[in-house]
């Protein structure tokens, strides 16, 4: 399996110094941008768009910018993320009209693309498109806001999402989103996710890199009870 990814959502941290932000997350250890995009239509909630994700990489950010796209409908912004520097791009199923076209056109436009799943929405949605996935991302809280609490029953969702990619042959990974902390990302890593997003977790404190080295100490003693 590839080594575990830590990717701090930017929507915990303070826009008005964004670049600086982000440069600080990075050179505290962070692997990953995870970059919420929201429309006020498909979640209750508005953010950010193709602009900022473009203005990250003129201001030399390098890290792959994980681009989660909470819109309805989807193929609009994909083509503009995409312009604009993405690395990963990933939808909800249910925002698309044509999941394998919306999917397609990340890979054509050579970005790595996923699906999202809400706590409520089935994991079935992945029965025919493995092969065009690069990422599976499981929603530990419903969509829209930061700081919410992690939903237990997502332990669940993951140990059989973890069963569908092991049995598959391909090379997909399995994030993590919503109410990640340091006292429970252990318990998620050994329920099968290598990829975990953190927002409030990780900007709400002052030091950046002791909350990253935190995380990391925890996934390390998973690693070890998952023998990896
Ligand atoms: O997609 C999201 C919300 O819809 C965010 O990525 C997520 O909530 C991260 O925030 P936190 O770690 O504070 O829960
Ligand atoms: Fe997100």
């Amino acid at each position: 399996m590839n080594p575990y990814l830590i990717a701090p959502s930017i929507l915990s941290a303070d826009f008005a110094r964004l670049g600086e932000e982000v440069d600080n997350v990075l050179n505290a250890g962070a692997d990953v941008v995870h970059f919420d995009v929201m429309d006020n239509h498909y979640v209750p909630n508005l953010t950010i768009g193709p602009m900022v994700c473009e203005a990250l990489r003129k201001h030399g950010v390098t890290a792959p910018i994980d681009v989660h796209l909470m819109v309805s409908p989807v193929d609009d912004l994909i083509r503009m993320f995409i312009d604009a520097g993405a690395s990963y791009i990933t939808f909800h199923p249910e925002a698309s009209n044509h999941i394998d076209r919306s999917l397609q056109l990340i890979r054509d436009g050579g970005c790595k693309a996923g699906l999202v799943f809400n706590p409520a929405t089935p994991l079935s949605y992945i029965d025919h498109v493995m092969d065009k996935l690069d990422m599976i991302l499981l929603m530990s809280v419903n969509p829209g806001f930061g700081g919410q609490k992690f939903i237990p029953g997502t332990l669940d969702k993951l140990r059989e999402a973890r069963k569908r990619i092991d049995a598959s042959n391909y090379n997909i990974r399995l994030e993590i989103d919503g109410g990640v902390k340091t006292d429970n990302i252990r318990e998620i890593a050994e329920a099968g996710a290598d990829t975990f997003v953190a927002g409030s977790a990780i900007f709400n404190t002052d030091d950046y890199r002791a909350t990253i080295d935190a995380m990391r100490a925890e996934l390390e003693q998973a690693r070890r009870a998952v023998g990896q």
